[in-house]
């Protein structure tokens, strides 16, 4: 097993990698849970791992319960939101009751905002079960449920108080799920780290075909750059803002294409392409560099073109991007590959030409 710490100025909590973790999840989650517990899963998980969880908490003398959410990303909503009170409310949850959030990033991120908000603050643990949620999702605090008009629009930094990741978890996931997780895992490398693309480069068969250590290795990399980014910018004032690379143009493509119609793994691919042909108009990095990236991306089996969108969509959408200041908008450009920066004063007409093939 790997431990990491993530530590916020406010707030310090592990992150457990292993396999087969969930047969000492007794002992590594003691310390972490109080004495009664809410599972908050979906019903795609529930049917997978909700028995198993049970089974521990039982056997280990917890009072608990269960809340079930339909699952989708166009559940990322208040009415789903709201059956979270709901069962809380109904099975007494206190403010020491623990929510174990046991899904993919949408359930971490729904969860984690009802804990941040049910009686101003309930303890959460999240127990993240896609490649995408144990690479990024779990760990740093973000946390929000969707607006029709906008992704992410309503949220909360809030910390969990363990991260606990089962990388067996991922026998089940759907091949289309491993590859959206591989597009925030090559986010990091191109943002923050050459010598992990190259890494990925000559690991990403093995990362497809799910080879226990490879995995485990890549989940770690992610987790340790995540945790030393949100260790040191907690609310996303400076650097934090890298882990958007791609974010702007893919938060716009999930949100007109329908919640849920391209997953967010897919829409930051093709975000991520857009940002490496902003930041050759201006200047930064070259065609090579661009091809680069969209060879890892397609070996990934991930999308490395974006919806064709008018132009009026794709800047309405960017508009409700949380870096835009005084109603400009604000991009994260790679100045080198392994090299992220924040980039303001785009004009009209150098994103008019990153997207004037893209344009409905
Ligand atoms: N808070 C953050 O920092 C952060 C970071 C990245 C993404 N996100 C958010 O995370 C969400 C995407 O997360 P996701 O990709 O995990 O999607 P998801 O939560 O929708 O999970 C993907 C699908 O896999 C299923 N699933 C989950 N675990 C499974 C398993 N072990 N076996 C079989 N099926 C399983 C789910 O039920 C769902 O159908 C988006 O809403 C995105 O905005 C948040
Ligand atoms: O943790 C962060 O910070 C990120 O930006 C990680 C992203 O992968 C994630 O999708 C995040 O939810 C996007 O945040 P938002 O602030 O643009 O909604
Ligand atoms: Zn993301």
């Amino acid at each position: 097993m790997y431990t990491l710490s993530v530590a916020t100025a406010s707030h310090q909590y592990p992150i457990f990698i292993g396999s087969h973790l969930l047969e000492s999840a007794q002992n590594i989650l003691t310390p972490y849970l109080n004495n009664k517990i809410a599972i908050i899963s979906n019903d795609t998980v529930a049917a997978l791992y909700l028995p198993q969880w049970q089974q521990i908490l039982t056997q280990s003398g917890y009072e608990h319960f269960s809340i079930i959410l339909p699952d989708g990303e166009q559940y990322k909503n208040w009415q789903t939101l709201n059956l979270i009170y709901d069962g809380l409310m109904q099975h007494r949850a206190e403010r020491q009751t623990t929510l174990l959030a046991l899904g993919g990033g949408v359930i971490g991120d729904m969860v984690g905002f009802a804990a941040a908000t049910y009686q101003r603050g309930a303890p959460f643990i999240q127990i993240p079960t896609t490649l995408l949620s144990q690479v990024d999702s779990s760990v740093g605090g973000k946390t929000a449920i969707n607006h029709p008009l906008g992704k992410n629009m309503i949220g909360a930094f809030y910390q969990p108080q363990a991260v606990f990741i089962d990388i067996n978890s991922l026998q089940t996931l759907p091949p289309r799920e491993l590859s959206a997780g591989l597009a925030e895992v090559i986010k990091y490398a191109v943002l923050g780290d050459i010598e992990f693309l190259q890494w990925l480069e000559s690991n990403i068969v093995a990362l497809i075909d799910q080879n226990p250590s490879v995995l485990a290795e890549a989940i770690y990399r992610c987790c340790q750059m995540k945790a030393d980014i949100v260790g040191k910018d907690e609310k996303e004032a400076g650097i934090r803002a890298y882990l958007n690379l791609g974010h702007t143009f893919g938060h716009a493509i999930e949100a007109e294409m329908g919640y849920g119609n391209w997953l967010h793994g897919e829409a930051v691919a093709a975000g991520m392409v857009l940002a490496c042909r902003l930041s050759e108009q201006l200047g930064y990095l070259h065609p090579e560099d661009t091809a680069r990236v969209i060879a890892i991306l397609s070996k990934a089996n991930l999308p490395v073109v974006p919806p064709a969108m008018p132009m009026n969509a794709w800047l309405t959408h960017m508009s409700h991007d949380k870096k835009v200041i005084d109603g400009n908008l604000r991009f994260i450009v790679i100045k080198t590959l392994g090299q992220a920066m924040l980039a303001d004063n785009i004009t009209a007409d150098t994103l008019a030409a990153t997207l004037k093939q893209y344009i409905a």
